[in-house]
């Protein structure tokens, strides 16, 4: 198959480009470098290929590197049929560097270039144009206007693209810039011909930014937000979560109603509801945290945060890049650690991706939450205002990014010792505000939620029925005398310093297949030891079965730090190239959860 290759500066539009031409749906997000690999997708009879952005054919950080390495090999490539440059029509200048690069580089391989001027219709929103035909003949390719966001032009622009691709001979670049001379001052001649005024196109952005990047304004605002992030995931699920407990005790009064009693209605009521029922409570949290994360992205104020966290991020041996892998790692790890790429230092790429597994991530919400739910009492405030439950549980996600920037000052100390280079500058292009793309970001956001569900649901569901056999026989026997009663016996005392029984040590090393499984697990041997009892409400069970304060304090705390999750160690295998150095982190990450485990619960 032909291919068409997507090139262009990062956050110029071309993965939401991609996504219109493919239908497909690739992360598209308001900050640069939210692509760090090569995506592939089809359009009519052509491959399409979409790539992390890059400012020049030099690329720096390591998404950048895989962008040159791939323009540079589908260019020399006779199945490439068309290189597609696309501008940031409001930052032509910046575009254009290495869309006139890229255009050298095809006139050379006797390659067809077609310029997409992306953006369009925020350059007619402030009432501006650009003179395309009069751009084009300057550039010796071609270039279409569209927006890849309203849709403005895409029609003509995909029958234009389809066209040149389909006999791009005629469309090798007609004049290019000359091997010697500097991209820059060509692009910087052309943006004053034909681009915007800056100063129009960043008169409310620079007003917005002095607050927000002010030392002072901006780090309140920044800490302000982070904790309304935090405390938002738990007060805004809360609603939901209880509509999803009231649907799963509905569903299981159903099902009681028509199994027989017995064997089968205790199956389904302690290893489905109470296990599988138990988990799925907790997904409206996750939809909530995306949701938010979301807005972050889409707004522009991540990079904004990205810039404030730099000094501080600095004293421990990290970047201000280092910040939105850290953010996003508390969804999931696996694409935090995918987009430490964007950082340019390999030293601090490197105790990044080492650190970031202490990011709170979805999967620990259930237990974060249960626990909380367990230990903190409901309606009671912090400071008066915040909900303290909520307060509580920004404090776990504030223990994990303590940790992690502890543990990046040792890991700078030592292991990254050798990586020791000269300090790179911090360069880090700020977007525009933007109104978040709410079609996408919904879809992300149910996403989310179907995706957890997917991963975790199979595991889970296995966990429950195998801890609910095990715990059921021999037949007339009790929970504590059990197969699995047994078993727990035998591991009791690795447990017993922590503060807690063998069902909670059997829940704990279930889940270091994947943490979710702690809940599920759990779920299944408090739904077998109460008879008549709710279904799903397991908080209430832990509570009255008398979990003390340290033992919970110190078992939460140790979800926080442990690494359970068998698919953060394969990305970190093949990230840093050392299957050592994962499964070393999986250890002792483990072994320091236990550690703090036991010391809270003798301290307190
Ligand atoms: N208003 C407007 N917004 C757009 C347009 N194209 C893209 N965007 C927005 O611009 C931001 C960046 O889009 P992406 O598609 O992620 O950009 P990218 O070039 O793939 O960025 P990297 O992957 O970081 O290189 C997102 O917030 C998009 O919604 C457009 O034509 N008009
Ligand atoms: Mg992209």
């Amino acid at each position: 198959m032909q291919r068409i290759l997507m090139v262009g500066k990062p956050n110029s539009g071309k993965s939401l480009l991609f996504n219109q031409l493919t239908g497909l749906r690739q992360k598209v997000a308001n900050y640069p470098g939210v692509t760090v690999e090569v995506k592939r997708g089809q359009c009519d009879k052509f491959e399409i290929v979409d790539l992390p952005g890059t400012y020049t054919l030099r690329g720096l950080s390591r998404d950048e590197e895989i962008a040159v390495n791939e323009i540079q090999n589908a260019i020399e490539r006779d199945d490439t049929a068309l290189v597609l440059c696309v501008l940031d029509a409001t930052r032509l200048e910046r575009s254009l560097v290495l869309g006139l690069q890229v255009q050298r580089l095809a006139k050379a391989k006797n390659k067809a270039v077609l310029f997409a001027l992306n953006f369009i219709d925020e350059v007619r929103r402030i009432g501006e144009k650009i003179d395309t035909d009069a751009l084009s003949a300057d550039l010796g390719s071609p270039v279409v206007a569209l927006s890849a966001r309203t849709l403005d032009g895409l029609h003509e622009f995909k029958q234009e693209m389809l066209r040149i691709a389909g006999s791009p001979q005629q469309f090798v670049p007609s004049k290019s810039i000359e091997e010697t001379e500097p991209a820059a001052p060509k692009s910087h001649q052309l943006a004053k011909s034909y681009g915007l005024n800056l100063d129009i196109v960043l008169k409310n952005q620079n007003s917005v930014d002095r607050l927000l990047l002010n030392s002072w304004t901006g780090s309140i605002i920044f800490l302000s937000v982070m904790f309304l992030l935090f405390q938002s995931i738990f007060t805004l699920a809360a609603p939901l979560m209880d509509g999803v407990e009231t649907f799963i005790t509905g569903f299981a009064e159903i099902v009681a109603a028509i199994t027989p009693a017995g064997i089968v209605t205790d199956f389904f009521n302690d290893a489905i509801f109470g296990g599988l029922g138990s988990f799925l409570v907790f997904v409206p949290q996750i939809m909530v945290l995306t949701f938010i994360i979301g807005l972050l992205e889409d707004s522009g104020y991540l990079a904004r945060a990205a810039l404030m966290c730099h000094r501080p991020l600095s004293f421990f041996g990290l970047s201000g890049r280092s910040f939105i892998p850290y953010l996003s790692g508390h969804a999931c790890a696996i694409p935090a650690i995918m987009a430490a790429r964007t950082i340019e230092s390999p030293h601090k790429r490197l105790v990044t991706m080492l650190t970031i597994p202490l990011m709170s991530c979805s999967a620990r919400l259930p237990v974060y939450a249960l626990l909380i739910a367990v230990l903190v009492p409901e309606d009671a405030l912090f400071l008066g205002i915040f909900d303290l439950q909520g307060a509580a549980f920004f404090g776990l996600y504030l223990f994990g990014i303590v940790m992690a920037l502890v543990v990046s000052q040792i890991l700078n100390r030592t292991l990254a010792k050798d990586l020791e280079e000269s300090d790179m500058p911090f360069i880090l292009e700020l977007p525009t505000y933007r109104m978040p793309h709410w079609k996408p970001l919904m879809h992300r956001v149910l996403n989310s939620g179907m995706v957890f569900i997917k991963r975790a649901a199979p595991i889970i569901f296995m966990v429950s029925v195998g801890i609910w056999v095990l715990g059921y026989f021999p037949l007339s026997s009790t929970l504590q005398n059990s197969w699995l009663g047994q078993i727990g016996h035998v591991i009791e005392p690795i447990f017993e310093p922590m503060g807690l029984d063998w069902r909670y040590g059997v829940a704990i090393l279930m889940s270091f297949l994947a943490r979710e499984v702690f809940v599920g697990a759990l779920g299944t041997l408090f739904g077998m030891a109460g008879a008549d009892e709710d279904v799903v409400g397991l908080a209430e069970k832990v509570q009255a079965d008398g979990l003390t304060l340290g033992a919970g304090l110190g078992l939460v705390l140790f979800y926080v730090v442990a690494l359970q999750c068998v698919a953060t160690v394969a990305m970190l295998k093949g990230e840093t190239g050392s299957n050592k150095l994962a499964w070393g982190l999986y250890v002792a990450y483990g072994l320091l959860a236990y550690v703090i485990a036991v010391a809270v619960n003798l301290i307190i």
